[in-house]
């Protein structure tokens, strides 16, 4: 019956992507197929594998798996590295796209036969642009969960994973362990006419962002919200809207859920929780405005600046997205008859 089922199944090019993506999952065979005529972006202890492009500017390496063989063995490697590959992406005809740690070898030797350089994740995930900067995120954190799962914690024994890397399972008592993402509130609150953003000491010079923090065990997106912004800054919370989401790969494997929300005009006196904050306070439309334009972070000596977190992260399109509403409103109140 499965034999029979298996030969009306559409060859890997008829099925659309995500469909593929399944099936590797679920089929260790195709999936070992799918990796020799795939892709491989490389990490060493994590940093990801980047090329310079003609215009200067950077791009993953996304290398063809029978290059890679070919340079893992010459750097004396046996061959079966390349099946520790986890599956990350598929692109339009079924290719898939896989990450691929190679810490074991020596990182210059692999950079040279690769003609790129290894650089760490914090920073080249802000000097790209392309679309594979979320692949990179998405492979450091699986390869990560993979070197930090190697044992079951009911049993104690070795758990094995499947080929595409989307489970492990212990080798005794067969329980399955899948990725795990801790969920993480970020909000952007407003008081109407200034937003909220907070600094902590590890952030770079200038930088402010939204107030963020990591969900408690059994409460929902709203509840932990305003549990975060009254610990960190002592509002109370008037309303929460919904944003948008994000996976941050940052300490570990984090999922970003991006809310606007208001406090009150008539109560926004903070309270500053110095243990988890630097600083906090109120900015101004203009102060936004100006910092949104910045090209270049302060330098120590420079006037201070507000700096704001990167395109990348949804703290920046929380910030965008009050502003774009602020100038609207401002228009809207220019408008009206009578206003001067
Ligand atoms: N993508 C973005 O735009 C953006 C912006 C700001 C912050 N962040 C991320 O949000 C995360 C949370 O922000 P925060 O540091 O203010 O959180 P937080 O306010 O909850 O404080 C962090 C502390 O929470 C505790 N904690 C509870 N559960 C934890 C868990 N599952 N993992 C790790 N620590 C846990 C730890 O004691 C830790 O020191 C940070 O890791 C940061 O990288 C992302
Ligand atoms: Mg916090």
């Amino acid at each position: 019956m499965w034999s029979r089922l298996r030969t009306i199944l559409p060859s890997p090019n008829c099925l659309p992507p995500r469909w593929y993506m399944n099936r590797l999952k679920e089929d260790d065979t195709a999936c070992l197929s799918a990796l020799h005529n795939g892709q491989i972006f490389l990490f060493h202890h994590l940093s990801p594998l980047l090329q310079c492009t003609q215009r200067g500017t950077l791009r993953p390496a996304a290398l063809a798996t029978s290059d890679v063989q070919s340079v893992l063995e010459r750097l004396g490697s046996d061959g079966s590295l390349v099946k520790k590959s986890v599956l990350v992406s598929c692109l339009e005809q079924n290719q898939a796209q896989f990450c691929l740690d190679v810490g074991e070898l020596d990182q210059v030797s692999v950079e040279e036969a690769c003609e790129g350089k290894f650089l760490d994740l914090r920073k080249s995930l802000f000097l790209l642009t392309t679309a594979e900067a979320p692949i990179l995120a998405k492979g450091q954190a699986l390869l990560r969960w993979h070197q930090t799962s190697r044992f079951c914690s009911a049993t104690g024994q070795l758990t094995h994973r499947n080929q595409a890397g989307s489970q492990r399972a212990c080798s005794s008592n067969g329980i399955i362990y899948y990725p795990k993402m801790s969920p993480v509130v970020i909000v952007l609150v407003s008081d109407g006419r200034r937003c909220l953003l907070g600094r902590q000491p590890a952030f770079p010079l200038g930088m402010y962002s939204a107030l963020a923090g990591f969900c408690d065990m059994g409460e929902s997106l709203e509840e932990a919200l305003c549990r975060e912004v009254a610990e960190e800054v002592g509002l109370e919370l008037q309303s929460i809207t919904y944003s948008s989401s994000q996976h941050w790969p940052f300490p570990h494997s984090s999922l970003m859920l991006g809310c606007h929300a208001t406090v009150s005009p008539a109560h926004t006196q903070l309270q500053v929780d110095h243990a988890e904050l630097e600083n906090a306070r109120w900015f101004s439309l203009e102060e936004i405005t100006s910092a949104l334009k910045l090209q270049t972070p302060p330098q120590r000596g420079d006037s201070p600046a507000l700096w704001l977190p990167p395109k990348q992260a949804v703290a920046h399109r929380l910030i965008t997205e009050w502003t774009k509403q602020q100038l609207l409103k401002d228009t809207d109140q220019n408008q009206r008859p009578g206003s001067c």
